[in-house]
């Protein structure tokens, strides 16, 4: 008898193969069951931040939703929902500071109502208040604190994580602006270029962009490590080049000059960026109320606000808000203030928008929007209410100068040409989300673009379940072969035997 024929004859031989292999078998099983179960992306969780933009017009609330286990991902918060608050901007609330605190109450309950409740108190909130709040602590530091504590008072009323209602620097506004239309553009994870960013608001307008020439000035130098890029920007804050402050330092200059003439009692102001036909009563104070301009001695004096209708010479009237004469740099925007030569793509957003949006200008080339924009200027003013009975007569009386006085700012201002001017896209929203700083505010104090790239998985949920069952399959059947060579084996070692 050899030594196989011993093997073959032990009575425990079959029971142990099958039982090994029985366990062998289930332990893969449960391995396979387990992995998946633990890799298995979570029931989606989703998170929750708020976060309210007090400009100087007005005040939006704006909330954010993203999924709890991916958000360090780029692009993956969207908005879900905005309100916007009645009324004019917490600013406006200096004699009555209480009133500020109350006029959020609205869009606060509507918040509340949009947020699953049992996220409450991890939903952060933020306040940030830009220019107009900006210019209300030059003027008076004491009412513009007792307006924010009004706001941070009624956040707090509210179940959610209160985080704070400050002034935001002008660097902040512009910097936060560009995170968020290149987080949306989900262009910061790959090497391709970014998107410059341009703000207009009702007190101040913001560029930022990543220029390709030195920086020559600290101030305007930002430096962002996000997802393991480096990011060199370049960012200006304009405060009083908003369009409203802007109108008001337009109108001053004329109305200075007109009353200095003397020319006409009572006194006319022969405005060119008004339609034909345009013709309003205003005081004195009520277009020099504002630390934008030196206060005027003039007392009470009404004027007549009255248009011409006259693209060219609007246009002349508003270069003179801009001073290009000093420039303490190799090159100059206006006011002295360095800026390196615009570069690449631009999101030119809110009232940018706003206005070339309601007057159709928005994908022509600088020689037709200038064309188009004359004809609109020139139209009567009895006209231009018949075409838009919907729209206030306040906002609608404005658009020529808007218009003009951003064609102004972008040429000679920044120092876009007819050539690049097809590289401003004039956008309010990228996909459900509005461009503006709120959404990178956020995305910053909450640490939500990380300095360097997340470790991302090797394979994507689908083909990690797919290669293991393939893979077990696989050592299922190899191991049927063994067992089914080895029966074949031990059956024909007793045949011989026998
Ligand atoms: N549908 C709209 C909404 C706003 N506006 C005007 O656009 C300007 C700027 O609006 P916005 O960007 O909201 O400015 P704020 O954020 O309020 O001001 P800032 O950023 O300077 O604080 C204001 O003059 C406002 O009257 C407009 O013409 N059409
Ligand atoms: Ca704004």
């Amino acid at each position: 008898m050899d030594e196989q024929g011993v093997k073959v004859k032990n009575p425990w031989h079959r029971p142990v193969v099958i039982f090994l292999a029985a366990v062998i078998i289930v332990g893969i099983i449960i391995m396979v069951a387990i992995s998946v179960v633990q890799n298995k992306p979570l029931h989606q969780k989703y998170k929750y931040g708020i976060v309210l933009d007090a400009g100087s017009s007005h005040t939006s609330v704006f909330i954010y939703e993203w999924p709890a286990e991916k958000e360090n991902n780029t692009g993956m918060v969207r908005q879900k929902h905005t309100c916007n608050v009645q009324g004019k901007g917490i600013s406006s609330y200096s004699a009555n500071p209480q009133g500020a605190g109350a006029s959020l109450q609205l869009c606060m309950e509507e918040a509340k109502q949009k947020i699953p409740a049992h996220r409450h108190p991890e939903t952060p909130v933020y306040l940030g208040a830009t220019a107009g709040m900006r210019l209300l602590r030059m003027e008076n530091e004491e009412a513009s604190d007792k307006v924010l504590d009004s706001v941070a008072h009624s956040l707090k009323s509210y179940p959610f994580s209160y985080q704070g209602a400050r002034i935001i620097s002008g660097q902040e506004e512009g910097a936060f602006g560009w995170i968020t239309v290149n987080y949306l553009s989900k262009n910061l994870r790959k090497p391709t270029g970014t998107l410059g960013a341009l703000d207009l608001g009702g007190a101040s307008t913001q560029i930022t962009f990543v220029p390709q020439q030195n920086i020559e000035s600290y101030d305007n130098s930002i430096d962002f490590r996000l997802y393991g890029n480096d990011y060199h920007l370049y960012t200006h804050s304009f405060l009083c080049y908003g369009q409203d402050q802007a109108l008001k330092l337009s109108m001053g200059k004329k109305l200075e000059s007109t009353l200095k003439a003397d020319e006409t009692d009572p006194t006319e102001l022969r405005d060119p960026c008004f339609h034909p036909g345009y013709n309003f009563t205003r005081t004195v104070p009520n277009v020099f109320n504002t630390p934008c301009m030196k206060e005027m001695k003039l007392a009470n004096e009404t004027f007549f606000h009255v248009g011409l209708g006259n693209w060219s010479q609007c246009q002349q009237s508003i270069r003179k808000v801009f001073n290009t004469i000093n420039c303490p740099y190799s090159r100059c925007s206006f006011n002295g203030v360095f800026q390196p030569s615009v570069y690449g793509d631009f999101g030119a957003f809110s009232a940018f928008f706003f206005v070339m949006d309601f007057l159709n200008l928005t994908s022509d080339n600088l020689a037709t929007t200038k064309q188009k924009l004359a004809a609109y200027c020139s139209t009567p003013w009895k006209k231009i209410v018949e075409n838009h009975p919907n729209i206030k007569e306040k906002y609608l009386s404005e658009y020529c100068f808007s218009a003009t006085y951003i064609l102004t700012l972008l040429e000679d201002g920044y120092k876009f040409t007819s050539n690049n001017w097809k590289d401003i896209r004039f956008i309010k929203k990228i996909g459900d989300s509005d461009a503006g700083w709120t959404l990178g505010y956020m995305l910053n104090l909450t640490n939500m673009i990380p300095a360097e790239a997340p470790d991302t998985s090797l394979m994507p949920y689908g083909g990690y379940v797919t290669f293991m069952f393939l893979f077990s399959l696989l050592i299922l059947v190899l191991l049927l072969l063994v067992y089914f060579y080895f029966r074949r084996s031990t059956r024909t070692a007793q045949k011989d035997i026998i």
